[in-house]
């Protein structure tokens, strides 16, 4: 595990007949942005939802370097416990509560354990007002960061797709995480909303030695930002390698460009 952050080996689970995930290996640098890509129902979701635990795979190792950093096997976590120990993730649809503030979103970063239970620690985190204050200027430092300061006050409902975007990111930055792992990232937003998004991805990979993993289908992202790429299909593994090596690839071109109709 030598700089590495993540380690997935043999990765396997089934649902039904169905081999979602059919024995897939990769592994993350530390300080990489890492692009899991494939056509629709390949398995890429499945892979992530294996990674936090939320779906127990059947077979294979997920080893993760823990912000504490030792090395630890994931598989029969709570996926609770993976996100304390430094593995947070976005969703493709955005998961903010809407009736706070953009500062108050950020501040229960700082406690997400369930998303269930984040008004009541929330609330409860009211009551130490030392530990709030600390929280809330790690909070506005962050929205400074992201150039969010000016709206921190203002309810999260309302705002623009790539602001919530940007909020549920400097959310996950709370955490201080080793990996952040990204759903969609650009999905839904216009060409500056991910320019922005880009340049705060490469940002947070410069300065905060974190890595990050994304799903994504705008090809034009992945490759802009990435610095390299698994491709799947089938929930078995195509080809990793750069940007260039994977847009080159053959097999990628039939199984995910359809090149083969060209
Ligand atoms: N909970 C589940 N129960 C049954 N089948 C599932 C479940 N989750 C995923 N699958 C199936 O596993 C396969 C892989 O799905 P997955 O959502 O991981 O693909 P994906 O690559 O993320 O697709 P997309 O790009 O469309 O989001 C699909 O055939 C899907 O129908």
């Amino acid at each position: 595990m030598d700089n590495k952050v993540l380690k997935v080996e043999n990765l396997s689970i089934a649902f039904g007949g169905l081999k979602a995930v059919d024995n897939l290996s990769f592994d993350i640098d530390e300080g990489e942005i890492f692009g899991l890509i494939g056509p629709n129902g390949a398995g890429k979701t499945t892979v992530f939802n294996c990674i936090t635990q939320f779906y127990k795979p059947d077979e294979g190792d997920i080893y993760f370097r823990t912000n504490t950093g030792e090395v630890e096997n994931l598989v029969g976590k709570k996926t609770h416990e993976i996100i304390g120990k430094g593995l947070v993730r976005t969703f493709q649809n955005i998961e903010l509560i809407r009736e706070l503030t953009v500062v108050e979103n950020i501040m229960v970063g700082a406690h997400v354990e369930f998303k269930a239970s984040l008004f009541n620690q929330f609330f409860r985190l009211k009551k130490t007002r030392q530990e709030e204050s600390r929280i809330r200027k790690r909070a506005e430092e962050i929205l400074d960061h992201m150039g969010l300061l000016s709206i921190k006050d203002m309810l999260v409902a309302g705002q623009p797709y790539g602001v919530l975007k940007k909020i549920e990111l400097a959310r996950a930055l709370m955490l201080d995480p080793k990996l952040i792992i990204l759903d969609e990232p650009a999905a839904g937003l216009n060409d500056s909303e991910t320019l922005s998004l880009v340049n705060i991805i490469k940002e947070i990979k410069m300065e905060r030695n974190c890595s990050i993993l994304l799903i994504e289908h705008d090809m034009k992202f992945v490759n802009g930002l990435c610095d390299r790429i698994c491709a799947i299909n089938f929930g078995k593994l195509l080809a990793i390698g750069t940007p260039e090596e994977i847009q080159g690839n053959e097999q990628v071109q039939i199984a995910y460009l359809g090149k083969e109709d060209d």
